[in-house]
């Protein structure tokens, strides 16, 4: 399904089918399990189930119980709620594609609110081999390995060497 959307892209932006798809032979793919507790009565505006935030890679594919919660930032700059029913997937883009198409594409910023039922939600990150080059066009190049390496990095500090 992620590779038949990558060559939907890629025809709608342009190029061949596989300007994209071709580079997603050994993905580095990876599938979360997201679990919302019920809100509790002492959560103030600025508690989130996940805070605004656009994800790091090319596609995710997210699959969740139903349960609302998601909101996608529209062009409009209003917060829209986005449900999807099982069985059915919200595909957000993210960062590294916006980087490769020189911003045709944007990373979508989202945000899950808590409420007063608990909600899972299973997202697939899918991003290109390794050592894919995910520079725009023109640019140097940039390892797709690496932009992630780089940006995981920067979220998680604690994780970092400190000496
Ligand atoms: O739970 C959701 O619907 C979204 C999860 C999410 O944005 C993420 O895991 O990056
Ligand atoms: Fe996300």
């Amino acid at each position: 399904m992620a590779q038949g959307l990558l060559a939907g892209l890629a025809q709608a932006l342009g190029e061949d089918a596989g300007y994209f798809a071709s580079r997603f032979d050994k993905p580095m793919a990876l599938l979360r399990g997201n679990y919302y507790p019920q809100r509790p009565d002492w959560a103030g505006a600025n508690d989130y189930g996940i805070a605004p935030h656009t994800d790091y890679g090319c596609l995710t594919l997210l699959g969740s119980d139903g349960v609302p919660g998601l909101e996608v930032l529209a062009a409009t700059g209003d917060w829209v709620p986005v449900t999807a029913e099982p069985g059915t997937f919200v595909i957000n883009f993210g960062e590294m594609l916006e980087l490769w198409t020189a911003g045709q594409v944007k990373a979508t910023l989202h945000r899950v609110r808590g409420s007063s039922q608990e909600r899972i939600s299973v997202p697939l990150f899918f991003n290109p081999n390794f050592d894919a080059d995910v520079a725009p066009k023109g640019a140097a190049p940039i390892l797709a390995g690496d932009h992630l390496s780089k940006r995981f990095e920067e979220t998680y500090l604690h994780m970092s060497k400190t000496s």
